[in-house]
């Protein structure tokens, strides 16, 4: 079943560590068929070059396994909720990736200094707060996922404009139309984190891009609308 998507996810997957985003397993990509309403995701704690296509596990949206012997993601149920809750969103990573972990831990947005940040995301990633102990207690996973949902709610943040978030003392979320373009942004995101920390330590007072400076990147590189690329 889904044989294609394993591949495509499978491919995610590896590109993880390939572009730097991991160490050990410290993260996972998912991909969904939305006709079906399932969605593939990387086994729970398996080391990325010992992946074949059939230990990804297919998942409902409910987070329960439908095919796989091995455990998904111990993150299955937020990439769940996500889905569920944002039909736009066609692919997700999770990662620890060091430089938008570094934010995530100091709990700050990483703001848009420039204009590599203005390509991909349409203003700052914003740093969803931490979980509450009633919402460790009702079950992390799912609720990281409500925590996420929250956060962009509240700021009135687009998911096609913004496509990623920090969780406070955790790590950064990724999202895109397909697992593909979910690496590219969390690649994008752990980049300009770095950047980002540098130019402050250079210059504390290192300002945001004006709007102007914003629109032009993002709109022309995705247009009105923000579908990835849709013009
Ligand atoms: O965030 C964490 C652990 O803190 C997990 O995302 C990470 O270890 C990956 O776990 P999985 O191997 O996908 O179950």
């Amino acid at each position: 079943m889904l044989e294609h998507l394993k591949e495509e996810v499978l491919q995610a997957n590896l590109d993880l560590p390939k572009h730097g985003l991991v160490k050990y397993t410290w993260g996972n990509a998912s991909g969904i068929d939305r006709e079906r309403g399932l969605f593939v995701i990387k086994p729970s704690g398996v080391e990325y070059d010992k992946l074949k296509p059939n230990d990804m596990v297919v998942v409902d949206l409910d987070g329960n396994v439908v095919e796989g012997e091995l455990n998904p993601s111990s993150d299955t149920k937020t990439h769940a909720v996500l889905y569920k809750h944002y039909r736009e969103i066609g692919g997700i990573v999770h990662t620890h990736s060091t430089w938008a972990t570094i934010w995530a831990q100091a709990g700050l947005d990483v703001p848009a200094m420039g204009t590599t940040h203005a390509d991909t995301f349409y203003g700052a990633v914003p740093c969803a707060r931490f979980l509450t102990q009633e919402e460790i207690d009702r079950g992390y996973e799912a609720e990281t996922g409500h925590v996420i949902i929250e956060t962009f709610k509240e700021r009135g943040l687009n998911v096609l404009e913004v496509p990623g978030v920090l969780l406070q003392g955790h790590a950064p979320f990724t999202w895109g139309k397909d697992a593909k373009s979910a690496v590219m942004n969390s690649v994008v995101l752990d980049e300009v984190a770095k950047m980002n920390l540098f130019a402050r330590e250079l210059n504390h007072f290192a300002p945001e891009l004006p709007q102007s400076i914003l629109d032009k990147h993002y709109l022309r590189k995705h247009g009105k609308g923000a579908y990835y690329g849709q013009q």
